[in-house]
């Protein structure tokens, strides 16, 4: 049997393991669903690798299914050994009550929650903690095997270097989600990274043992977003990609999107937007034909931005881009230039006046002072957008921005900042 939101998922190369894709299909055609995801407080924010399986529910929901958002407010207590070579550091529990909110924040932009099948939130804290030792060992303890769990590879891969009993118990408690789940929310499928294959079928092995081998539950998981080149997908310069404007600011942001390659384009575009098969294969061809426009890259870079920081930060976003492209940077306020040049080269200074040319030596942009001077009277030097031309030029506060920094541009592209200190 043939499911259309499967074979849709397989076109996107969203689907990397599965339990039972002829049973998924036929529940699929008959019923809705609810189906699950989960995700651990581990930080404040989710970064972009967080969000494909929570598209992928989304795309559920597009469906008629109801989503279920589940937030490990008990898991991040313990720590999921799986995909890590290493033990966890445990957080602190207000560290992790401060990341389960900040994640439940991020869940309500991505999902709709108002229609019928609206999502729902729930934290594992409220059974799992609620639960005691006794329960615990003999409910579920007594319902899987130290050999079963011995066999998982978040397990195998570690007895080696070494697991403690607590990140060892970890499958077992995400097993007793999936299966509170099922019993309380009708929750048919878990969904999860392509690393969570042993806990998920942990969970349906608790499901069978508690309610017998003819039950219909089932697990998928979604490939690991790769990148042609073979880097790690989803680093900039600084580090993750957060979904939290603070930590990645939507201009980086959708800088980030922007910058991929012609040979992960579509493929991310199937992987991250809603934009349908004929659009992408429309935008496949424009790769194809006219690559250097990058019209691929700007609707991906569009779609993203949006979805995640709405119409508004994406209208700056687009601004930014725009006036650096162009080189007039006027159009800024100071809080986007910041943004804009956050990773320049940028040096601090005291602030006194000075003359261009003494400044851009000390800054380190023009190599000597003959070359600061030819720099200037040749016109490849400006300050904040504007070009100076004039040796004499003294910089000392008058400009709109220059009382905390200045944005130096030598030639084309060569941006610096200079900080001034207060
Ligand atoms: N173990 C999952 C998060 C999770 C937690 C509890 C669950 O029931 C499901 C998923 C992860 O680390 O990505």
């Amino acid at each position: 049997m043939s499911n259309e939101l499967l074979e849709d998922l397989k076109w996107r190369g969203l689907l990397y393991q599965q339990t039972d894709e002829e049973g998924l299909a036929e529940v699929l055609e008959k019923d809705k669903i609810s189906l699950y995801c989960g995700v651990d407080p581990t930080a404040d924010s989710m970064h972009i690798g967080h969000i494909v399986p929570l598209l992928t529910l989304r795309r559920f929901q597009m469906h008629g299914h109801r989503p279920i958002l589940l937030v490990g407010g008990a898991t991040g207590m313990i720590g999921d050994p799986s995909g890590r070579n290493e033990e966890r550091q445990l957080q602190t529990a207000e560290q992790i009550d401060r990341n389960v909110d900040g994640i439940k924040v991020q869940m309500q932009q991505i999902f709709d929650f108002q229609t019928e099948n609206g999502a729902q939130m729930v934290n594992n804290r409220d059974w799992i903690g609620a639960m005691s030792v006794i329960e615990f060992l003999r409910d579920f303890g007594k319902l899987i095997s130290v050999n079963y769990m011995l066999a998982k590879d978040s397990v195998a891969s570690r007895l080696e270097t070494g697991i403690s009993f607590t990140e060892f118990s970890y499958t077992l408690i995400q097993a007793i989600d999936f299966n509170h789940l099922y019993d309380n929310y009708n929750c048919r499928v878990q969904i999860g990274g392509s690393d969570q294959w042993g806990n998920i079928t942990s969970g349906l092995e608790v499901i069978r043992k508690t309610h017998g081998e003819e039950t219909k539950a089932f697990g998928i998981t979604i490939p690991l977003v790769t990148k042609a080149d073979g880097t790690k997908f989803g680093k900039s310069a600084g580090g993750s990609v957060w979904l939290d404007a603070k930590k990645t600011s939507p201009y980086e942001f959708y800088q980030f999107w922007i910058n991929t390659s012609d040979a992960d384009v579509i493929k991310y575009l199937k992987i991250f937007t809603f934009i349908s098969r004929e659009e992408v294969e429309a935008l496949e061809k424009t790769v194809e034909t006219e690559a250097h426009l990058r019209k691929a890259q700007k609707v991906l870079a569009e779609e993203m931005t949006k979805l995640i920081h709405g119409e508004s930060a994406l209208d700056d976003a687009q601004r930014i881009t725009k006036a650096l492209f162009s080189g007039d940077l006027k159009a800024l306020s100071a809080s986007e230039m910041k943004a804009a040049f956050k990773d320049v080269p940028s040096i601090e200074m005291e602030r006194t006046a000075k003359p261009i040319v003494d400044l851009i030596v000390e800054a380190g942009i023009s190599s000597s002072k003959r070359q600061a001077r030819e720099d200037v009277t040749n016109g490849a030097i400006s300050v904040n957008g504007e070009k100076v031309t004039d040796l004499d030029y003294i910089i000392d506060g008058k400009d709109r921005l220059e009382d905390t920094f200045a944005i130096i541009r030598r030639g084309k592209k060569k941006y610096h900042m200079v900080q001034f200190l207060a």
